[in-house]
């Protein structure tokens, strides 16, 4: 014999009745029990009627609805397979309904009868539809025996055994049906099971008649990695042991009722989760056995808790303060999710659902009124809101390393942690967490421990010359991206006038458009609040313009949990204070920072020293070419362009920054050496920089870019005689950053044949470092160090190390 059992989603309307219908009789060659719930939402409906009776509301458009819904599907059934029998008796639950709303009392046996009346419709359509089988009514009432009140009654295998067996042998046959929920007490009074118990019914029905298995049908394909609502990726789990299961619907698996399991492993019945709508998908087997390739099953959460902490010098080894604290809440029905307690003996901490948490504080209250009012107890500190996340597998046992993985993940989703358990099987690790970032938690811990497949969620500020090529690499690398397992999503752009979000990604190929309509500007805030509302968990602000006001926004970037990749370098050379306090927030907030495109473009230069001075290593000296654009001029002007020519070449190639002035000022270079400065330990400001511009004194000051462009030729004459002066020298010129002595010095050299940056043009950049280690020959570092492709290369370089380990 089989059990199977029909969820209210399997029977909500007579399409799904006639499927139920259908999966029974495919496989009538083994005798069947069937335990049916309510059609869907019914019983909500009859919670409600009973409700609302009870305070006197007026329920008739309920009831009217409720009977006619009932009547609808009896008149479905009746229409295609003939005369239902045992259709319950509506009259009696309207009498009970009216005697409640004149008493304004709803006594617990007569609510039992109310809310249970749904499984009864369900049995009666299952019976006329199932006809020729000539199935035979099981009364629930006659065969489960239940204990302990009439709402959330406890079911009795060793009561319950004999009783069905007697029933079946009333009127022996191939399928029985039962209404689930649904039992009686010793005194033979109807009492019901607690909500969603139909599966506990079956569970006991399976263990009673000892089934080949218990069949749990319902609306999804078995029991997944996680809430599969909440976690798109999460993945169906094939087999679970009892206990893997019980853990996992005791921690919030919503698919399970947490009573259903027991049952069935005393009774050695394995348990099958299958879906009515896809019933050839092969569902979940819970039983003894624990199949699995990775340690972790399974994550489970359970939110809305609160948690009690009792505390204080009494408790200090004295022998049986837990005890009484858990009597007494057991003595008021309080149920707890679960209980640490420090190591001193100071205090206990446990969860319980937050709808008991005022009947847990009067039964504490009551309990140590003396020792309260002794001041050997302390006030017992109350923190709502929170959620439990739970990881799960028989074979986590030994395994080292998962616990620190998991609090990695807690971490990394920005969570802190309230408390910690672990059962002594080692088959589970909770966690109490704030509860409004439960969600966040249970999708960062999925990831790290079932897809393995990271996300980085992107912001880009500013999207002109780098931002808009590195959407353009975005696009092209998405299938690299696959490949590698990395899920990269732009979520924002904006530029300095707007800022588009779109919580299903930009189209990387239609964003410009799309941006220019939109009617909002960048606020940290906004961006902020779309975080949280799409629970993104490794957001990132990528800032491609060259603001100081969004530099200067960094460290609040950071706090709020972004990481920070900029091209921009205006953060990094603001005061050493704020470079300190941003390295600081970074290593605080565990967020990272990355800015590797600061010097030298997409050249790997800043990676380079960081690894160097890790090491132990130590810089002597410094000399090189910093400035693509510079190189870029410089060259030009060797080969015979003028200045300005030279500078609007630079410019159409990408190679200045937004403003040339800041390039032939010599700023940007001095930006650059001073970044490589403080990597290098020293602690300078940007002032402390020696700067020699290329431009005079005052020159186009207050000019905006385009009357700066067109005043240049008229220092072209002077500067290309300073050219010829060198050529004549057999020199050329070059602009060499230098840090000697940790003196930091930018400006305008004359180079001969043989000097090492005499070739250095067109672009390149050259870094030599003299350190105690590479000396007296330095290490080197040359290439193109400016241009829209490999400064955006550099920033796909930085984001991507947000997930690299
Ligand atoms: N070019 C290169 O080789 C390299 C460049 N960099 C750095 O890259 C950065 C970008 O350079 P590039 O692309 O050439 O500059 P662009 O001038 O082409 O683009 C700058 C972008 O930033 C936007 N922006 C300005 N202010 C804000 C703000 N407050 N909020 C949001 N967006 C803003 C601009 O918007 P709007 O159009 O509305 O003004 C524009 O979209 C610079 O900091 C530069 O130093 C670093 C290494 C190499
Ligand atoms: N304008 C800069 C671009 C890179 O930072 C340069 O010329 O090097």
């Amino acid at each position: 014999m089989k059990v199977m059992k029909f969820g209210g989603s399997s029977l909500a309307n007579f399409e799904c009745l006639q499927q139920v219908a259908h999966l029974v009789t495919r496989s009538a060659s083994v005798p069947a029990l069937l335990v049916l719930s309510a059609p869907g939402g019914m019983t909500d409906t009859l919670v409600d009627l009973a409700e609302r009776a009870q305070k006197g509301d007026d329920y008739q458009s309920q009831w009217m609805a409720f009977v006619s819904r009932s009547l609808e599907l009896k008149q479905q059934v009746e229409a295609a397979y003939g005369e239902i029998k045992n259709w319950p008796d509506f009259k009696k639950l309207e009498q009970n309904l009216s005697g409640v709303s004149l008493l304004g009392v709803c006594p617990d046996p007569i609510r039992a009868y109310v809310i249970s009346f749904g499984e009864r419709i369900s049995v009666s359509l299952m019976q006329a539809l199932l006809g020729e089988f000539n199935p035979t009514y099981l009364e629930a009432t006659a065969c489960v025996v239940s204990r302990g009140g009439y709402l959330d009654a406890e079911a009795s295998v060793s009561l319950s055994t004999e009783r069905f067996a007697e029933e079946m042998a009333k009127l022996p046959s191939h399928i029985y049906i039962m209404p689930g929920f649904t039992a009686s007490n010793e005194a033979g009074e109807l009492t019901t099971l607690g909500r969603n118990g139909s599966d506990y019914s079956a569970a006991i029905a399976a263990a009673c008649v000892k089934a080949q298995v218990c069949q749990i049908w319902t609306d999804v394909d078995g029991v997944y990695s996680a809430d599969p609502r909440y976690i798109t990726k999460a993945t169906k789990i094939d087999s679970l042991s009892y206990k893997e299961a019980m853990e996992l619907s005791y921690f919030g698996a919503k698919v399970l009722h947490p009573k259903t399991i027991l049952p069935c492993a005393k009774a050695g019945v394995p348990c099958e989760i299958k879906n009515t709508h896809n019933p050839d998908a092969p569902g979940s087997l819970i039983s003894d056995v624990s199949q699995a390739d990775e340690p972790v099953k399974a994550l489970s959460s359970l939110q809305d808790l609160a948690m009690l902490t009792v505390s204080g010098p009494g408790m200090k080894g004295k022998v049986g303060m837990a005890a009484r604290v858990f009597s007494a809440l057991a003595q008021d029905n309080v149920s707890i999710v679960l209980i640490t307690q420090s190591s001193c003996e100071f205090s206990i901490s446990f969860c319980v659902h937050q709808a008991d948490l005022e009947l847990a504080l009067d039964a504490l209250q009551n309990a140590f009124e003396l020792e309260y009012q002794a001041g050997l107890i302390e006030p017992v500190q109350v923190k709502r809101d929170l959620a439990i996340v739970t990881l799960v597998g028989d074979n986590m046992k030994a395994h080292r390393g998962l616990a620190a993985k998991f609090f990695a993940s807690l971490a990394q989703a920005q969570v802190n942690i309230v408390a910690i358990a672990q059962d002594s099987t080692e088959s589970s690790i909770s966690a109490v967490i704030d509860g409004s970032l439960c969600n966040d938690a249970v999708k960062v811990c999925h990831e790290n421990f079932f897809t393995h497949i990271p996300s980085i969620d992107v912001f880009l500020l500013g999207c002109g010359l780098v931002g808009a090529e590195l959407i353009k690499q975005l696009e092209k690398q998405q299938q690299w991206l696959e490949k590698r397992n990395i899920k990269l999503n732009l979520y924002g752009v904006a530029n300095s006038r707007q800022l588009l979000l779109d919580e299903n990604g930009i189209d990387l190929n239609n964003w410009s458009g799309v941006l220019a309509e939109s009617q909002q500007s960048f606020e940290l805030a906004t961006v902020e609040k779309f975080v949280k509302a799409n629970h993104l968990i490794n957001p990132v602000i990528v800032d491609c313009s060259s603001s100081s006001e969004l530099a200067d926004q960094y460290v609040s970037f950071l706090a709020a949990g972004f990481h920070v990749v900029a091209a921009n370098k205006k953060a990094n050379t603001a005061s050493q204070a704020y470079y300190q306090q941003l390295m600081d927030t970074s290593l605080k907030n565990n967020r990272k920072f990355l800015y590797e495109t600061n010097v030298g473009a997409g050249l790997p230069v800043l990676d380079n020293l960081k690894l160097l001075f890790s090491a132990g290593d130590e810089l002597l000296s410094f000399n090189g070419v910093l400035s693509g654009s510079l190189s870029y001029i410089f060259g030009a002007l060797e080969d015979g362009l003028s200045l300005s020519e030279a500078t609007l070449q630079a410019k159409k190639n990408g190679f200045t920054e937004p403003d040339p002035r800041d390039d032939l000022s010599g700023t940007d270079v001095a930006r650059k050496l001073l970044i490589i400065a403080r990597e290098s330990g020293l602690k300078l400001e940007l002032s402390n920089i020696e700067v020699e511009s290329v431009l005079p004194q005052g020159f186009a000051e207050g000019a905006s870019i385009d009357e700066f462009m067109a005043q240049l030729p008229s220092l072209d004459e002077a500067f290309g005689q300073r050219v010829n002066e060198a050529r004549d020298e057999g020199k050329v010129l070059r602009y060499v950053g230098s840090i000697v002595n940790g003196h930091c010095k930018v400006g305008i050299e004359a180079v001969g044949a043989e000097h090492a940056l005499n070739d250095i043009r067109d672009g390149e950049n050259a870094l030599a470092i003299l350190s105690q280690y590479y000396q007296p020959r330095p290490f080197v570092i040359r290439g193109y160090g400016a241009g829209s492709q490999v400064t955006a290369a550099g920033v796909f370089s930085d984001i991507l190390k947000i997930v690299s380990r």
